[in-house]
């Protein structure tokens, strides 16, 4: 599990720690730490070329004394002093050590093999001002990047980024993650994160990430039967959307479903039929539903709602049958859209609720701009989570899920390649699985995430030698069980 804690909590911790140690260890076990990284990314230290961009905080400090001990091993270091002043025994360190501060405040025109972003770390608040945005900006395009902490530019605590940041190769960041790290749009300019430990007593984390070794994904014993396993409902595909039924439930069966029971129109129910004879099927009537329908379809242990349901009145009545029965409930695709009609009232339920919305489908929950829920990511997730009283996994490239009270789970193994048309009804009949298997719904819910982009690596990436190919979400539905066999 990788933990991440607010910019608060490490300060805390930092202040406790500094209490007991000699002045300057935490920073020379950061800067320490750093400097080994490095040295691993450049392989050979002597005679390469690196780059140092210095900010006025003790985020330059860092980088100056890991710029010093690549210089003492016979690397030709260059700073760049960005801020109005630097920090003096850093400096006295790096300059004894044969580092070298460049003449001007640019950047440097000649080779660099390494950059390490010392710009500002934890102490960054809004956009990167200038002079620091215009040196990113002249930051050589193919050299490699090491950003101290943070990448400059990326608010640790939200991933949100106002203006310019470095796009890092790797991140070394210092006795805990950074919530910045792992939320979108931050995540991505960290590139690979290396945790350096300082040896930091923190609380609980405000972002964990769960690794394919922490998965817990259920496994069936002597002891199983098909009730004990899970048995999940879907309530999926209308008039105009027929292939999402067939995507949730065909997910549903591969990810170990005891038994899926699967409930339409009469023309949805004949192609989950012949596609999936395993599926134990109902058709239900166009209209008046109620939860008296849904109960005889027989019993379930979570319902999956809204794939490729449409929005008419019926899928407003099947949803709200779903939510009236006493299992958990997964809402997703047409059925986010009907509950955005219905409000969080709607939600109002013993049994937990899991919304699985993208970022245009939690703008209309929220009524808020969809630029706006991708730009602060984790404020939304948890603004949703708390409105609905729901758990809420919102989807994207890393995909977040919150639940009121307990750290949010950011996914990890998200690919670009997902980004293509029924995946959505993938996860959903994943998630809804897990559900009906008795798993908590955050766990369910990241647990999902975590095997659907498993699935989707597999699918895109089969063979190792080779590179990748495009994939459909049929491809993903049928990579899960393989997602399955990485887990322990
Ligand atoms: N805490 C720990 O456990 C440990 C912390 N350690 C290290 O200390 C780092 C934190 O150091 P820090 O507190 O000195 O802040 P830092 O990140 O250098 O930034 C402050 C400077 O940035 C500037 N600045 C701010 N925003 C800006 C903007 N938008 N655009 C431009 N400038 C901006 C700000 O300027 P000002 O606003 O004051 O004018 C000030 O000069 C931490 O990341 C880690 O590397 C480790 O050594 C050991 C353990
Ligand atoms: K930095």
């Amino acid at each position: 599990m990788r933990y991440a804690h607010t910019v608060e909590k490490v300060r805390a911790a930092e202040g406790a720690q500094m209490a007991l140690l000699p002045e300057g260890t935490l920073m020379r076990r950061a800067s320490t730490g750093l400097a080994t990284v490095c040295a691993r990314l450049l392989g050979r230290v002597y005679a390469t070329r690196v780059l140092l961009l210095v900010g006025g905080g003790d985020n330059g400090a860092d980088t100056l004394y890991a710029g010093g001990e690549l210089a003492r091993r016979g690397a030709r270091v260059t700073a760049v002093l960005a801020g109005s002043g630097a920090h003096e025994a850093a400096l006295a360190f790096f300059r004894a050590a044969g580092g070298r501060v460049a003449d001007g405040a640019g950047v440097p025109e000649s080779e660099i093999d390494l950059v390490i972003d010392g710009l500002v770390g934890i102490g960054g608040r809004g956009a990167l001002r200038e002079p620091y945005a215009a040196l990113v900006r002249a930051l050589p395009p193919h050299a490699a990047v090491i950003a101290c902490d943070v990448p400059s530019g990326v608010d640790a605590d939200t991933g949100e980024v106002g203006g310019e940041a470095v796009s890092a190769d790797v991140t070394v960041t210092f006795g805990t993650l950074k919530p910045g790290l792992l939320v979108d749009p931050g995540a991505s300019f960290a590139g690979l994160v290396e945790l350096v430990d300082i040896g930091l007593d923190l609380p609980e984390a405000d972002v964990v990430a769960a690794t394919t070794a922490d998965l817990r994904p259920p496994r069936p014993t002597v002891e199983s039967d098909k009730y004990r396993r899970g048995v999940v409902g879907v309530l999926a595909g209308g008039d105009s959307y027929t292939g999402a039924a067939v995507l949730a439930v065909g997910s549903a069966l591969h990810a170990g479903a005891g038994m899926v029971r699967f409930a339409s129109t009469e023309g949805v129910v004949d192609l989950v039929r012949q596609r999936w004879p395993e599926a134990v099927t109902t058709v239900l009537d166009a209209t008046g539903l109620d939860r008296a329908d849904l109960d005889r379809v027989g019993r379930v242990q979570a319902w999956v709602a809204g794939p490729g349901l449409g929005t008419d009145a019926r899928a407003r009545d099947l949803v709200l049958a779903a939510l009236a029965t006493d299992v958990p409930v997964l809402v997703d695709a047409d059925g986010l859209t009907v509950l955005a009609e219905l409000g969080p009232g709607a939600l109002d339920r013993a049994a937990p609720t899991v919304l699985t919305p993208h970022a245009g489908e939690l703008a209309r929950l929220l009524g808020a701009e969809r630029s706006d829920i991708e730009a602060r990511r984790l404020h939304h997730v948890r603004l949703a989570a708390e409105t609905f009283a729901a758990t809420v996994l919102l989807k994207g490239s890393t995909t977040l899920v919150a639940t009121r009270g307990e750290p949010v789970r950011a996914n990890l193994t998200g690919t670009p390649w997902l980004a293509a048309a029924g995946t959505g009804d993938v996860l959903s009949g994943l998630a809804g699985t897990l559900l009906s298997a008795g798993m908590p719904p955050a766990e369910a819910a990241a647990t999902a995430a975590h095997l659907h982009g498993l699935a989707a690596r597999i699918a895109a990436h089969p063979d190792p030698r080779s590179g990748p190919n495009p994939i459909t979400a049929w491809d993903v539905l049928t990579a899960i069980p393989a997602a399955f066999r990485q887990a322990p």
